[in-house]
C-alpha cells in the first residue's frame, strides 16, 4: 500500500472508531456495564496501561472503580477482575462463557497457532489434547526424575562452592536453579537434556514467554498489525523457525526409535501413536485429524508451561526467606525435626512438612507466576456477579496479584511475607479458593499443577535443608529489591541468515548502582501472557558440618 493511502485508511479509522463504538454502547440498550476510567477516542485506556507491571497498575484502578472493571484497550473491551467473589463468577459460575482465548497476533504467524491447547477454544480438539497430555505426561510418576534432578542442583552447588574456595563462596542461585528445572521440564517432555544441535532450550522458551508477555498494540488496535510495530510478530516467526528445526530433530529421533535417546514413559512416542486420528473439532461435525503440526503444538504448550513459572517460584520464596531469617529459622527447624540432618529431604517427606506448605502458599499469594493467568475471552453475551453485562468477545483478565493483596481477605498485613496466616486455614492453590488461584480455576485451570507444586517444594525444601544461606558481603536484607521490573533483552543469533544457533541472551547486569550485587526481581506481565521471573539471585552458601553427609565432604574434598 502506498504511504498516503495508508495514512488515509488509519485517519479514517481514527474517525469513524469512537462512532462505531458510541453506537455498539448505544445497541446495548439498558445493560448495565462494570464501572471504569473513561476511555479515549481511538486508544481507548491502553495509556493507562503503558507500564512495565500492568497488574500493578489493574489493582490501583480497581481500588476506584471496583472487582469487576470495564477497559477499553484499543477497540477491545476488556474487563479486569479484582476480587475472589467476582473471580468466582467469572470461572466458576460462568466458567463456560469465559474459557475462551483471544486470538492473539503473535500466535497469527505460528504455524501450529490453532493447534495448541493453551490458545485453543474450548472444543473436542482441546479437550482430548489436554486429557491426554495429563494422562501420558502429568500424571506420570516423575518422582525418580525429580531426586535425580535435585540432587544434581545440590551437587553443582556444593561443586561450585569448592571451586570458589569453600564454604561461604557465592552462587548464582538462579542460575543453578534455572539449569535445574531447564533439565528436568527437558526430560519430561523431550525425553532429553535442555541442550539441543547447540541451541539452549530454555532460551527458545524465554523468547516466546518475553514476546507473548508484551503487550502488543497491534492486538488491540488491528489496523496496525500490517506495520508490526513493535518487531513482535517478526521475533515470533524467527523464535519459531528456531524451535521448528529443534523439534523436527527431536521428534526424528524418537520417530527412528534410537533407544538411547529415549526414557521411560517417553511422552514423545506417546504422541506419535496420535497421528492421523480424527478427534472432534470445534463442533461434533467438523472432525480434525491430528498431525505433525498438532504434536509440535503441544509439545511447545507442554514446555513453555513446566519450568519458567516453576522455577521463578522458588526463587522468590528464596528472596523471601532471605529478608525473613525467622522464617527460614521456624523452615530449617521444621526440616531438621522431621527429615533430620542425615539423609536428603525426600518426596515421601513432603507430606509431613506443614510449614513449608504454608512457606509455598505465602509465596504464591505475593508473587503469582502469571499475575493475569492466561487471557480469557467472553463467548457469548454474559450478566455476572452485581448485574454486570459482559459483552461477548471481551477480554477478560483475572489480577491474581491483586487478589493475593485485597485487604478484604487478608486482612493482616496483606504485603508482608508471613506464612502463619495459612495457620489453621483451609484454603490452598488447587483453584476452590478463589482468594488464591495462582493456576487459575475452572475448566482452564492449568493441568501441570500437580507436578509443578510437587517440584517446587522438593527444590525448596533440599535448598534450605542442605545449606544455610546469607546474602553476600555488605548487603543485609533490606537491601534486597522485591519489586518486579520487566525484563526484556533479545537473544542473539549466531548467524542472522540461519535461525538455528542462538548465541546467548545479553543477560541484565547483577551489578545494581551502588556497586553492591542484588537481586533484580523481574517480572513480564503484558497484558496478554503473563508470567512471573526473577533473575541473578546471587546467596552465599555456607554448608554446615552437621548438614548432609556427602555435600560436605564434597565441598571440604
Ligand atoms: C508453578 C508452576 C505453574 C504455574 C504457577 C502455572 C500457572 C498457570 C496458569 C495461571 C495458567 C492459566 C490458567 C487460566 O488461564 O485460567 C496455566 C495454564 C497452563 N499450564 Fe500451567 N502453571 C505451572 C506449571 C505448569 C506445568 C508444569 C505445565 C506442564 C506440564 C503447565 C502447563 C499448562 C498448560 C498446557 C496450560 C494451558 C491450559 C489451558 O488453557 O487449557 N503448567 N498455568
Amino acid at each position: 500500500m502506498a504511504p498516503n493511502l495508508v495514512h488515509l485508511v488509519f485517519l479514517l479509522l481514527a474517525l469513524i472508531t469512537p462512532l462505531i463504538l458510541f453506537l455498539l454502547g448505544r445497541s446495548r440498550g439498558s445493560h448495565r456495564l462494570p464501572p471504569g476510567p473513561r476511555p479515549l477516542p481511538v486508544i481507548g485506556n491502553l495509556h493507562q496501561l503503558n507500564t512495565l507491571v500492568p497488574h500493578r497498575k489493574l489493582l490501583s484502578l480497581s481500588r476506584i472503580y471496583g472487582p469487576i472493571m470495564q477497559l477499553r484497550l484499543g477497540l477491545v473491551p476488556t474487563v479486569v477482575v479484582s476480587s475472589p467473589r467476582a473471580a468466582e463468577s467469572f470461572l466458576k459460575t460462568h466458567d463456560v462463557a469465559f474459557s475462551s482465548r483471544p486470538r492473539l497476533e503473535v500466535l497469527e504467524v505460528l504455524p501450529y497457532r490453532d493447534r495448541s491447547t493453551v490458545f485453543s477454544p474450548v472444543n473436542g480438539y482441546w479437550r482430548q489434547m489436554r486429557r491426554f497430555c495429563v494422562t501420558n505426561l502429568v500424571n506420570k510418576d516423575w518422582g525418580m526424575l525429580r531426586r535425580e534432578t535435585f540432587r544434581n542442583v545440590m551437587e553443582r552447588i556444593a561443586d561450585a562452592v569448592a571451586a570458589k574456595g569453600g564454604v561461604g563462596a557465592t552462587v548464582d542461585v538462579s542460575e543453578v536453579l534455572r539449569g535445574g528445572f531447564e533439565d528436568m521440564a527437558c526430560r519430561m517432555v523431550f525425553g532429553c537434556w535442555g541442550e539441543r544441535e547447540g541451541v539452549d532450550i530454555g532460551t527458545i522458551v524465554h523468547e516466546y514467554l518475553m514476546i507473548a508477555a508484551k503487550m502488543n498494540t497491534s492486538d488491540y488496535l488491528p489496523f496496525l498489525r500490517p506495520f508490526d510495530v513493535l518487531g513482535l510478530a517478526k521475533r515470533a516467526k524467527k523464535i519459531n523457525e528456531t524451535f521448528d528445526q529443534v523439534i523436527e530433530s527431536i521428534i526424528r529421533q524418537h520417530d527412528q526409535n534410537n533407544l538411547a535417546e529415549q526414557e521411560e514413559g517417553d511422552f514423545i512416542r506417546s504422541l506419535l501413536t496420535l497421528l492421523g486420528q480424527a478427534v472432534p473439532g470445534s463442533n461434533s461435525r467438523q472432525a480434525r485429524v491430528i498431525d505433525r503440526e498438532s504434536i509440535k503444538a503441544v509439545l511447545l504448550d507442554m514446555i513453555l508451561g513446566s519450568f519458567e513459572s516453576t522455577w521463578a517460584v522458588v526463587e522468590w520464596a528464596m528472596s523471601e526467606l532471605m529478608r525473613n531469617p525467622r522464617v527460614m529459622e521456624c523452615l530449617q527447624g521444621e526440616l531438621q525435626t522431621i527429615v533430620g540432618m542425615s539423609r536428603m529431604v525426600e518426596e515421601s517427606d513432603l507430606r509431613y512438612l506443614d510449614y513449608l506448605e504454608m512457606v509455598v502458599k505465602e509465596t504464591f499469594r505475593l508473587y503469582p507466576p502469571g499475575p493475569l493467568l492466561v487471557p480469557h475471552e467472553a463467548a457469548e453475551d454474559t450478566v455476572v456477579e452485581g448485574g454486570y453485562f459482559i459483552q461477548k468477545g471481551t477480554r477478560v483478565f483475572i489480577n491474581v496479584w491483586a487478589i493475593g493483596r485485597d485487604h478484604e481477605v487478608w486482612k493482616e498485613n496483606p504485603e508482608e511475607f508471613y506464612p502463619e496466616r495459612f495457620i489453621g486455614s483451609r484454603v490452598d492453590v488447587k483453584g476452590c479458593n478463589f482468594e488464591l488461584i495462582p493456576f487459575g480455576a475452572g475448566r482452564r485451570i492449568c493441568p501441570g499443577m500437580n507436578v509443578g507444586l510437587t517440584s517446587i517444594k522438593l527444590a525448596l525444601a533440599q535448598f534450605v535443608h542442605c545449606f544455610d544461606w546469607k546474602l553476600p558481603t555488605g548487603m543485609s536484607p533490606a537491601d534486597l529489591d522485591m519489586t518486579e521490573e520487566q525484563c526484556d533483552y533479545e537473544i542473539a543469533y549466531a548467524d542472522h541468515s540461519s535461525t538455528l544457533g542462538i548465541l546467548a541472551r545479553d543477560e541484565p547486569s547483577l551489578e545494581t548502582t551502588n556497586g553492591s550485587m542484588a537481586t533484580l526481581n523481574t517480572v513480564f506481565s503484558g497484558t496478554s501472557f503473563c508470567g512471573c521471573d526473577q533473575q541473578g539471585l546471587l546467596l552465599n552458601s555456607l554448608v554446615r558440618t552437621d548438614r548432609i553427609i556427602g555435600l560436605t565432604e564434597q565441598i571440604q574434598s
